[in-house]
């Protein structure tokens, strides 16, 4: 069953096309993660999805009663206000300690509810995210470059959390993630977009092979490298970014 399928969606900033006829959709349950270079609309494509941007031109199609949990790129929070995790929980809309204790056991942030957003490290910041995004128990968790800023163990353990959160939810994600290593172990899909969707296809069973190891950790280019590219889309001789470490990687 399709959760949300896009149709020639367009979409642009003060004039400027940035995503133009995008066409994809997520099913139910399944991981699928987007990459793409700086500035190629992947937050704009999420924003899109949660409903926070109109479209240009196109269509958005959610499931009826779609629930969606989002966890956004970033989230300044103003140092100087004392605000508790579970204060932050109830913003803007209150929720019982049931339901925020539930959430945030199934971030792996149970011992946090009564500690000040201000004074979390990285990593417990982004499970109080996510514990915010699981409050409406979401059919579809999307995720903005959400591990930004981690160490590579606080990531890789923050991705074990999404995919337990998946078993015990049974949603469906929608990453944006550089991380190579992430997009291999856990995306059934992987989308590669660059104002349009490139290609799109499932990771490569490579994880062992010397050229995931010299891909690995490399960035944008690297993830753009994982996984096949057919190149038999009109447009692929429009696209401007590299596709060369992806034959190194065959
Ligand atoms: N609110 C805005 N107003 C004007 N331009 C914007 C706005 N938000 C994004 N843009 C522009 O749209 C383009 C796509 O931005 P977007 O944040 O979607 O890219 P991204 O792929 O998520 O980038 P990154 O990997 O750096 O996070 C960029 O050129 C950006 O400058």
């Amino acid at each position: 069953m399709s959760l949300v399928t896009l149709q020639n969606l367009s979409v642009r900033h003060s004039g400027n096309p940035v995503l133009t006829d995008v066409n994809f959709s997520i099913t139910k349950g399944e991981i699928v993660t987007v990459v793409g270079p700086n500035g190629s609309g992947k937050s704009t494509l999420l924003r899109s999805i949660i409903g926070a941007l109109q479209p240009s031109s196109g269509q958005i199609n959610r499931a009826p009663d779609l629930r969606i949990g989002y966890v956004p790129q970033k989230l300044h929070i103003d140092a100087t206000l004392p605000l508790t995790v579970r204060r932050f929980l109830s913003l803007p809309k209150r929720v019982s300690n049931s339901v925020a204790k539930t959430a945030l056991d199934r971030a792996g942030a149970a011992n946090l509810a009564d500690r000040q957003m201000s004074r979390l490290s990285g990593g417990q910041f982004q499970r109080v995210l996510l514990a915010r995004a699981l409050l409406c128990d979401p059919q579809l968790l999307i995720l903005d470059e959400a591990t930004q800023g981690l160490d590579q163990p606080g990531s890789a353990s923050f991705y074990q959390q999404i995919e337990t959160v998946r078993q015990q939810l049974g949603c469906a994600v929608l990453m944006v993630s550089h991380e190579l290593h992430v997009v291999m172990a856990a995306s059934d899909r992987v989308i590669c977009l660059n104002g349009h969707v490139c290609c799109e296809g499932e990771p490569e069973q490579v994880a062992s092979a010397p050229e995931y190891r010299a891909l690995f950790g490399t960035g944008t280019h690297g993830a753009l490298a994982l996984y096949r590219h057919e190149h038999n889309h009109s447009h692929d001789s429009d696209c401007d970014h590299d596709h060369h470490n992806h034959e190194a990687a065959e």
